[in-house]
């Protein structure tokens, strides 16, 4: 993993510009996409050349425990990981480490009931924190042996390498990752499968779809049956070249750097390119400094600390609501950018049941308030916080390191754009 300015420092203030930003900054690649693509090149027998990758602690954490079941992860260069499996997992020595990255939790732990032995799948203190039971008991439905700690990691699988077969119900109300789990691992059932949602939604469906473009492109054959459920066929996956395109979550910050600035930076990808969910953040933020007064985070939920700092500059107040699942991501989401934007001025940033309400305030652009940025461990707080900076004096960020889980060189491209940043 590359290691970028500022990984190994303790704080990192933000000098606000004088003018606006303009650049090149290409994102890195998409951490979803990365993460699925991993999986479903070890699960396929054969070589797949994976291009544009990310290479961060998230994706480093995946290669690591598919490395640790037999699998080979080449990394020729810093976007590129070439993967050969016999398309078979085997039980690894120790417990998975996962460290906080929740694709590769949530989606290991459906894909090790692949093994033929015992594999226990385990993560950080913070991932410790972040429900995985109705991943759990959905898979004890299908009569596989799994079990988690009270409904949280470590979870421990006995699996005999079928992952069986008929129907499978999930509520993936907190997380549509164990739909996405369910999914990929579906395509080794002793027949077809079918997965059904229950409770009334899923957050954002757009990754369910980034999933199943992706199990696709390995010769997975998933159909829609109905908008609360889909049917996998037992085919398995073929090994593929595949291309992964570049991180939307990544792009908020620099979308949200454009409009704060009144700047121009070229992401070298066109917006309507992107197919991850995210990339809707784009239409609203494009609307700064009139945000509508009620923005939905459901369909766009790691955009929604980007755009709660950019509302804090907004011409009037802007309430974020469907986003109830923040307060179970890398941190609580919701109270943490109430809490930080409250430290920067008071009364700045809510909570009203798990709404987040932003106080706008347009004259905070130019002043001093010297403030220390607590990021909980959460590369979003992290990133997101550093946009009050580029407008606010004394905006220091606290463990500016955390951007390392999806974006290592998140520091080195806002100094590529010209932002100064002070250890
Ligand atoms: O499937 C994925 O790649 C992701 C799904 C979302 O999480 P939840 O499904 O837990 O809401 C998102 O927040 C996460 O960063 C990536
Ligand atoms: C929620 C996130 O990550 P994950 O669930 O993959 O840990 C994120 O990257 O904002």
């Amino acid at each position: 993993m590359a290691t970028a300015f500022g990984l190994d420092r303790q704080a990192l203030t933000i000098i606000p510009v004088s003018g606006p930003l303009n650049g090149r900054v290409t994102p890195p690649g998409s951490k979803s996409i990365t993460n699925r693509a991993l999986l479903l090149a070890a699960l396929a027998k054969g070589t797949s050349r994976l291009t544009g990758a990310l290479k961060s602690l998230d994706t480093k954490l995946m290669a690591g425990a598919l490395r640790a079941m037999g699998v080979t992860v080449d990394e020729p260069d810093d976007t590129t990981f070439i993967v050969t499996s016999t398309g078979r997992l085997n039980p690894p020595a120790e417990p998975l480490f996962l460290g906080n990255a929740g694709t590769a939790m949530r989606f290991l732990s459906a894909a090790v009931t692949l093994v033929e032995g015992t594999v226990v799948v385990d993560g950080d203190a913070h991932m410790r924190k972040r429900p995985i039971g109705p991943l759990v008991e959905a898979l004890r439905s299908l009569g596989i042996d799994a079990s988690d700690t009270g409904g949280y990691p470590p979870v421990t699988v006995h699996g005999n390498g079928a992952f069986g077969t008929g129907r499978v119900e999930i509520d993936g109300g907190l997380s549509s990752q164990y739909v996405s789990a369910l999914l990929m691992a579906a395509a080794f059932g002793n027949g077809p499968i079918e997965v059904a949602l229950t409770g009334s939604e899923i957050g954002a469906r757009g990754y369910v779809d980034l999933t199943i473009a992706a199990m696709r492109a390995f010769g997975g054959v998933v159909e829609q049956i109905d908008a609360a459920s889909w049917r996998v066929q037992p085919t398995g996956y073929r090994a593929t070249d595949f291309v992964i395109e570049p991180d939307a979550s990544a792009a908020t910050y620099l979308w949200a750097a454009e409009v704060l600035t009144g700047g121009s930076i070229d992401l070298g990808v066109p917006s309507d390119a992107f197919t991850q969910p995210d990339a809707k953040a784009r239409e609203v933020i494009a609307m700064f400094p009139n945000l509508p007064a009620v923005i939905d985070g459901s369909q766009m939920q790691d955009a929604v600390p980007t755009i709660a700092v950019l509302a804090a500059f907004n011409n009037t107040p802007v309430r974020f609501v469907g986003i109830a699942n923040l307060r179970v991501k890398e941190c609580d989401r919701v109270s943490a950018v109430a809490t930080e934007l409250s430290r920067i001025r008071p009364g700045l940033g809510t909570e009203e049941g798990d709404d987040l309400i932003v106080a706008s305030d347009p004259s905070l652009a130019g002043q001093t308030l010297p403030t220390q940025i607590t990021t909980y461990s959460d590369h979003r707080i992290a990133m997101s916080f550093a946009l009050a900076g580029l407008k606010i004096g004394g905006i220091t960020i606290l463990d500016p390191g955390c951007v390392a889980k999806t974006y290592p060189t998140y520091w080195e491209a806002m100094q590529g754009l010209g932002v100064k940043l002070e250890a």
